[in-house]
């Protein structure tokens, strides 16, 4: 009956970061209009792990199961809300679907992953020992994509995204008609008042036409990029007694951009992936350093932050993201970093460096203490070396207010593009801080919330 229609002759595995999810908001629950205009963007990403729930992610970012939406996220939370467009008739039969399950989401996940790992045992090494909240990642990537199918050039770049994500889980053509069998039956089961033969053949359509866009851009990507990295850890800094910033050698050359994020999997949690944010632009000697903050319940920060050491190998996803420095335009830049999403932003600061560019940049660097400002003495370096970088320190405790009311006191900001970085709350204010002063959405940039939310761990 379910006949995927992929050729799936296409040589691929998968990786994926992305997380759309999250904790907030359901996955069925009407998406709220993101704060942003679509592009894209980031989770977002990623960076350094959020809490154990939060989003995304995914960017970020995000992860124990293999599927889950990531960078992508920070297309999808920019699509426009699905009532908002103009629907295909499929899309109708979909969403009348989603609003059925919303209810009993949760059921239907857990009948989704036991119809797919008692008839597909063998996919049950593809997705981490434990199946926690993250569980859901997955389904959760299937359905927002189904849900906004109409939006088609936002959800070829997400679904591509998260197709090549997916390498690094060991995905192949071949496991997406196993997925979407257990997709439909997890569906008609819990839709039943709704479900009928038309339904079923948009929900087939519409998977088809995401688990195709998905194989071939893992297809694609497998012709230049490998599913996933080694990296040797070659330093590890303890900044703080829960924040470290560790410096990575990977076995092949690993191009990025500054802004972009990764996904790490530690040794000691396997399948385990979380986002984390680039926190210097390419560097000539080929090292990536990451800043690790070790939060409550989180397996892989609190195993980075740790347990790692120097001689520890971990694995790394493909980069993703898109909060990166147009370098088209001279336009200044507005940079906020809350704790350790100063990672990103140092990076951004090191590119505008390397290329040699006299574009202002102004970096509000948020901490609620300042013990928790670990990397201010790195930041005023950079200061001091560059008369277009300006650095600002704002401490809660002190100020008495937070990150993103700190830039109403100073401007104007309309020559500016915005880059925002940290926790979730941070960059919701952020945006809303940006846009009251007047910055437009489509100059405001960071990764997706969802990302960051359901990144955890
Ligand atoms: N690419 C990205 O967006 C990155 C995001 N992150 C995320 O940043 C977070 C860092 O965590 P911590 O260091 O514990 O940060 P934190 O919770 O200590 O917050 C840092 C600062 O951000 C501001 N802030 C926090 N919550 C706010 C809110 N609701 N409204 C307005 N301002 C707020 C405050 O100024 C605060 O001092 C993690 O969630 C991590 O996932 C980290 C790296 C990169």
């Amino acid at each position: 009956m379910f006949e995927a229609r992929h050729s799936m002759d296409a040589p691929t595995t998968t990786s994926a970061d992305n997380g759309t999810s999250g904790g907030v908001d359901g996955w069925f629950t009407p998406r709220r209009k993101p704060a942003t205009e679509p592009e894209g963007e980031r989770d977002t990403a990623a960076a350094s792990e959020p809490a154990e729930i939060s989003p995304a992610p995914p960017i970020s970012v995000l992860d124990a199961s293999p599927p889950s939406l990531p960078a992508a996220a920070s297309v999808v939370s920019g699509m426009p809300a699905p009532e908002a467009q103009e629907a295909s008739p499929d899309a109708v039969l979909v969403r009348r679907t989603m609003v059925e399950i919303a209810p009993v989401a949760d059921k239907v996940t857990s009948y989704f992953y036991a119809l797919l790992f008692v008839r597909h045992p063998d996919l049950r090494s593809l997705f981490p020992p434990a199946m926690d909240t993250q569980r859901d990642r997955l389904l959760k990537a299937l359905l927002t994509a189904a849900e906004h199918i109409d939006n088609t050039p936002v959800l070829v770049d997400y679904l591509q995204n998260l197709g090549r994500g997916h390498r690094k889980y060991g995905t192949r053509p071949e496991h997406y008609p196993a997925v979407g069998e257990c997709l439909i039956g997890a569906l008609s089961r819990y839709a039943e008042a709704v479900w009928d033969e038309e339904t079923e053949a948009a929900w087939v359509r519409t998977y088809t036409t995401i688990s195709q866009v998905m194989i071939d851009a893992a297809a694609a990507d497998e012709l230049r990029a490998p599913a996933w990295w080694y990296a040797e850890v070659v330093a590890h800094d303890l900044r703080t007694p829960d924040i470290a910033v560790l410096t990575v050698r990977p076995d092949q050359p690993y191009p990025f951009l500054a802004g972009q994020y990764t996904s790490v999997e530690t040794p000691w949690w396997p399948r385990v992936w979380r986002h984390y944010s680039f926190a210097s632009a390419p560097r000539s000697d080929g090292l990536l350093t990451f800043h690790v903050k070790a939060v409550p319940a989180g397996w892989v920060s609190n195993a980075l932050v740790h347990r790692a050491r120097p001689g520890d190998v971990i694995r790394l996803g493909p980069p993703a993201g898109s909060m990166t420095v147009d370098h088209a335009t001279d336009s200044g830049l507005l940079c906020l970093g809350g704790g350790t999403g100063i990672a990103p932003i140092k990076a951004l600061v090191e590119d505008v460096a390397e290329h040699g560019e006299r574009r202002p940049v102004e970096v509000f660097y948020g901490a609620r203490t300042d013990q928790d400002l670990y990397d201010i003495d790195t930041m005023l370096r950079l200061q001091q070396s560059h008369p277009w970088l300006s650095v600002r320190a704002i401490i809660d405790q002190q100020a008495h207010l937070q990150l993103p009311d700190a830039i109403r006191e100073y401007g104007p900001w309309n020559e500016y593009d915005a880059y925002l970085s940290g926790p979730p709350g941070m960059i919701r204010s952020g945006v809303d801080a940006l846009r009251n002063v007047g910055i437009p959405a489509d100059r405001i940039r960071h990764d997706a919330v969802e990302e960051l939310v359901s990144a955890s761990g």
